[in-house]
């Protein structure tokens, strides 16, 4: 589904800035808006601001000053608002966060808990939410790895589990921090077209930051270019020229296509089990 640009923006970004305790300024007074439906990549050099602007989103980084305002629920400084937001915005993480003894399965599952009260958690969950999961995982092409622990599939499959638990929660947005960083390039491929065709196929709002340009060429409808907390390009992938590349990279090396995740490795990796609420 392409997005549709006669809707208002479903999200919308106003003057956001981020400062991190010791005072480094992540993002300086960003204005930006998201259509229904488009897929966005982030691109930039390490630091330049990507996963702190990705994060502002669902607000998993508190703005310092700015709002986040969306369409549907309202600014996200209310507590009420954003938790129905981030109910229906999922994210893919670079280490995909998953529970690795429990079964492909059970992680999707855990997509499920934003719809039910933290006492229901320690219950089975009812048996939709169930026949959904299997749904999801289907969708992935892991119907048949659905009982098997996660520390028993490959990283190609594993991030599959994670886009799987990413739809188990019904999403209208999906979030994805650097979600190929740790694979090889061909499985890489093969999860983005994964996720472009899923997001497509269900009019899901898309943001996801890379590190690797020719996947954003590839892949996105739209890229957001940051360099030094600020953006510096947006607009179609066809737009991207070398001079437009410079301002991102800002006079450095760009990665190179045979560039590996390995050699991409963000500054902020996240190792700590996240799961939104
Ligand atoms: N939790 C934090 N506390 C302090 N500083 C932080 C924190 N997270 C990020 N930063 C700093 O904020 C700046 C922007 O970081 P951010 O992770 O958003 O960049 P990025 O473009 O996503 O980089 P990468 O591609 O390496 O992930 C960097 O200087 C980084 O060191």
């Amino acid at each position: 589904m392409p997005p549709n640009l006669s809707q208002p923006a479903m999200l919308t970004v106003d003057k956001l800035g981020v400062i991190y305790p010791g005072g480094v300024e992540a993002l300086r007074s960003t204005s930006v808006s998201f259509q229904r439906g488009e897929f966005t990549v982030l691109l930039g050099l390490s630091g330049a601001g990507k996963s702190t602007l990705l994060r502002t989103l669902n607000h998993l980084v508190t703005p310092t000053s700015g709002q986040v305002l969306s369409s549907e629920f309202g600014q996200l400084t209310d507590a009420a608002n954003l938790r129905q937001h981030r109910r229906k915005t999922a994210m893919v993480f670079q280490h995909h966060q998953l529970i690795l003894r429990h079964s492909a399965l059970d992680n999707v599952l855990t997509g499920r808990l934003a719809y039910h009260g933290t006492w229901r958690s320690f219950f089975p969950l009812p048996r939709e939410d169930l026949q959904l999961a299997l749904h999801c995982l289907e969708r992935v092409g892991l119907a048949d790895k659905a009982l098997m622990r996660v520390d028993q599939l490959s990283g190609g499959q594993q991030q599959r589990v994670g886009i799987a638990r990413a739809l188990a929660q019904q999403p209208s947005m999906i979030l994805a921090d650097e979600p190929v960083a740790s694979l090889d390039p061909a499985t890489s491929e093969k999860v983005l077209s994964l996720l472009k065709r899923i997001c497509s196929e269900d009019g899901i709002t898309a943001v996801v930051s890379l590190h690797q340009l020719e996947y954003a060429q590839r892949f996105a409808d739209r890229i957001i270019g940051l360099a030094n907390a600020h953006i510096v390009f947006d607009a179609t992938p066809e737009e991207l020229n070398d001079n437009q590349l410079a301002r991102i990279y800002d006079g450095h090396r760009r990665p190179q296509p045979a560039e590996t995740a390995a050699s991409a490795l963000p500054s902020n990796a996240v190792t700590e089990l996240e799961i939104v609420p």
